[in-house]
């Protein structure tokens, strides 16, 4: 029985789950960069294959058998052994003695509106998850915010306000417009077959989100490195898994984690790191009313867990200017 499956064969709960939580947050003090993104890469990277086996082992990941690895075949000749990472999944989602794949253990629905019936969590790594007609939700969402605006004691018909419903319904599906893509559609077949196991970090990548505690946004920027193993992926498809899970209510832990996750799932690297810094109004405008307060949050998996080099180098150029 394989205790390891790739990880396109994973739900999305599974997916979630087969992160070791204590694994994040690691807040890391983070200098301020510029506004757009940048990518790096980087010359000094790899770990020997024992050192990595033993750190991809504490990671919670599960270095692939040989031969069949094809990574390690290509990799043996020229440069040390980089185990590819692979997310570990418990033993109560292996294979049932009949070979099929067990349920997924359900969360509780939170939706009954049509098209969501599927719906576990929204929260989840909903990758597979695409309701059909979300558009279709636009007059329920309007009438909702006419609601609102009433309470505000405002009136709704005035002259000011009359398609302010419409418009804030619409507003608000773009906000959360992540909950309708998925991670095969945007990475779009850009993978490519690849020699090249030296970092790419492309960092200071502009993201916007909302709080779910108050739906209030918060923003910021992202830095993603990933360490191939023989896979690459295209760059703009980085910035694109940002856009996924950050336009949906978020905490910014859990939107971390996420891309984190998607990277991996998308070229299965050697490790994944992510930086998140972000500007909470919540934090901002109400509340504790605290302006220059930033949050900092990442997500490191593999050898940037486990291999303090390879973590600074990141962090170094995530750093710099
Ligand atoms: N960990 C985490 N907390 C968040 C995030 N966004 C907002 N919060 C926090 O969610 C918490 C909600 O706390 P509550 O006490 O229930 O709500 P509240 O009375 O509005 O809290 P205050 O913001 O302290 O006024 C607050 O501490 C927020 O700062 C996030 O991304 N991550
Ligand atoms: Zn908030």
């Amino acid at each position: 029985m394989s205790f390891t499956r790739q990880l396109s064969e994973m739900s999305a709960s599974e997916l979630n789950d087969a992160i070791d939580d204590t694994n994040f947050p690691q807040a890391h003090i983070l200098s301020r960069g510029r506004n757009n993104s940048v990518c790096s890469t980087s010359s000094t990277s790899g770990t020997s294959s024992l050192a990595g086996a033993a750190a991809a082992a504490s990671a919670g990941v599960q270095t692939p058998s040989q031969p069949e690895d094809a990574c390690d075949e290509l990799v043996a000749s020229s440069t040390p052994q980089r185990p590819r990472l692979i997310l570990k999944t418990n033993s109560s989602i292996t294979e049932n003695s009949d070979g099929t794949q067990p349920q997924t253990p359900m969360t509780p629905r939170t939706s009954t509106t049509p098209g969501h019936e599927k719906c576990t969590f929204h929260h989840d790594l909903e990758l597979d998850h695409k309701p059909p007609t979300r558009e279709a939700l636009l007059p329920d969402m309007a009438r909702s915010y006419r609601l609102l605006l009433g309470g505000l004691g405002e009136n709704p018909d005035r002259q000011g306000l009359i398609k302010t419903p419409e418009r804030a319904a619409k507003a608000m599906l773009y906000f959360t417009k992540g909950y309708d893509q998925n991670l095969e559609d945007v990475l779009n077949g850009a993978v490519f077959d690849e020699d090249h196991d030296e970092m790419v970090v492309v960092k200071d990548i502009e993201m916007f989100s909302m709080c779910e505690h108050h739906l209030v946004p918060f923003y910021g920027k992202v830095s993603i490195g990933y360490l191939p193993c023989n896979k690459i992926l295209g760059l703009s498809k980085l910035a694109r898994i940002v856009e996924i899970f950050s336009r949906r209510l978020q905490v910014q832990e859990r939107l971390t984690k996420q891309i984190a996750v998607a990277v991996t799932q998308a070229v299965q690297p050697a490790g994944v790191a992510v930086v998140v810094e972000g500007v909470h109004m919540c934090m901002v405008m109400r509340g504790v009313q605290k302006i220059n307060s930033k949050t900092v949050t990442s997500t490191m998996l593999g050898v940037f867990r486990d291999d303090p080099k390879t973590r600074e180098e990141f962090l170094n150029l995530v750093n710099s200017k």
